[in-house]
């Protein structure tokens, strides 16, 4: 894959162009996009920054981001060919960095479970996963080394984990939602996808200007509290392995690892997501329903028909819930003695065929509590598909999660 830090790398030393760089992800995209179909378009002439701490790197934009200078498609006809007039701010942030913002990313329609046409990079019978498809698959493609992506229920983690590459979901609002097609207010996150975590970090750095994120010392010996959650419905045998694989591996590295139970209340907040994404999303795409319903995929139709029954008092109560969740996850974290939660990414290996996007089960709950997510890619099935874990920190703390989650990378090896 490639690696964002290799390639400043060898700008800093000058022994590779900014040019250049963006020249190697053209090449790969040419020579491998026919098989993984990551991407609605391409700029054709991108205009290369020579300055800035991500000249050189070419990122992929998921198509619910505006962007001015490509169309924004939301994954649906109803947009084709929309062309936004300016840039969301996260993608602008891009910019003046110096990144070229070099392609769109297949996003499924609105950012919901209706399959795209993309592949898993790592083997074409299966799925890359979604909402953020294309980004996941052209990171672990080789054909970019950075990505954006959203995530609501799991489709920042779920498709990176599917695709093998390291994908973040940051704190709640840690980037900016503006200018990217809404689905759910309380919600949607943007996040990331790079091929090592290291990448990763100096990404979100960069893009929160927050350099503290990246300089997280390996923080020592992290107190890792591993859970599989109880009302989540079983898991694959290849995932809890990995899991435990992990763990030791950890455990081998110095970190304190114990075994975590989360309390009743979690079940309740977790039972509460899809209440406060359907109620948001009847609104958020009320425009689309009233005026194009035979135009939606048949996942989203449905959901947003039967989100036409939720009702003020049960968000209301749900988001009672949510809140009372997030209060007493700060004290798993402060009086649990835990730095970090480490569990599953997705139930298993990325799903066989293209009709679904896998399940975002052992996601919901951590986007809803707001909280940074990491998932680390740790093994390959037999059937060559990889596998991720999970790291959790508390809210706001974005680069303990990366600093621990590069400690399993390291030492998963
Ligand atoms: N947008 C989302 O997070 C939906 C999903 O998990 O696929």
């Amino acid at each position: 894959m490639l690696s964002l830090l290799d390639l400043r790398a060898r700008i800093d030393a000058g022994t590779l162009t900014p040019h250049g760089a963006v020249g190697l992800a053209r090449e790969a995209i040419a020579a491998r996009d026919d098989a993984v179909r990551a991407f609605a378009c391409l700029d054709p002439r991108p205009a290369v920054a020579q300055e800035g701490p991500l000249a050189g790197i070419a990122v992929g934009i998921k198509d619910i981001i505006d962007t001015a200078d490509l169309p924004t498609g939301m994954g649906s006809p109803i947009y084709a060919g929309w062309r936004p007039k300016a840039d969301a701010p996260v993608v602008a942030r891009l910019r003046r960095l110096g990144a070229v913002p070099l392609a769109k990313t297949t996003t499924t329609p609105f950012a919901f479970l209706d399959p795209t046409a993309t592949r898993n990079p790592r083997h074409s019978g299966h799925s890359p996963g979604g909402s953020s498809a294309g980004s996941a698959a052209a990171v672990g493609a080789g054909m970019l080394p950075l990505a954006l992506g959203t995530q609501t229920g799991g489709s920042v983690i779920r498709p990176a984990a599917f695709c093998g590459v390291v994908g973040v979901k940051p704190s709640f609002r840690l980037l900016p939602t503006v200018g990217v097609k809404c689905y759910s207010w309380a919600l949607d996150t943007l996040g990331l996808f790079a091929a090592r975590v290291g990448d990763a970090a100096r990404a979100l750095a960069l893009l929160a200007e927050r350099p503290g994120i990246d300089l997280v010392a390996d923080t020592g010996a992290p107190r890792i509290g591993v859970v599989v959650p109880d009302f989540c419905d079983e898991a694959e045998a290849d995932a809890l392995a990995a899991l435990q694989r992990a763990a030791r591996a950890a455990e081998r590295a110095g970190a304190r690892v114990h075994d975590l139970s989360l309390a009743p209340l979690f079940g309740e907040a977790f039972a509460c997501h899809p209440v406060i994404q359907d109620y948001e999303a009847r609104q958020a795409l009320a425009w689309e329903y009233a005026h194009h319903r035979e135009a939606l995929p048949p996942l989203l139709r449905a959901a947003l028909d039967a989100a036409q029954d939720v009702g003020t008092d049960a968000y209301d109560a749900a988001r009672r819930t949510a809140h009372r969740a997030r209060r007493s996850l700060k004290d798993v974290f402060g009086e649990g003695d835990v730095d970090v939660i480490l569990t599953l990414s997705a139930p298993g290996a990325a799903p066989e065929g293209l009709a679904s996007t896998g399940d975002s089960r052992f996601n919901r709950l951590w986007t809803l509590m707001g909280v940074p997510c990491v998932t680390v890619p740790v093994e390959t099935t037999g059937g060559g598909l990889p596998l991720g874990v999970q790291v959790i920190a508390r809210f706001g703390d974005d680069g303990r999660a990366l600093a621990a989650a590069r400690l399993i990378e390291r030492a998963v090896g």
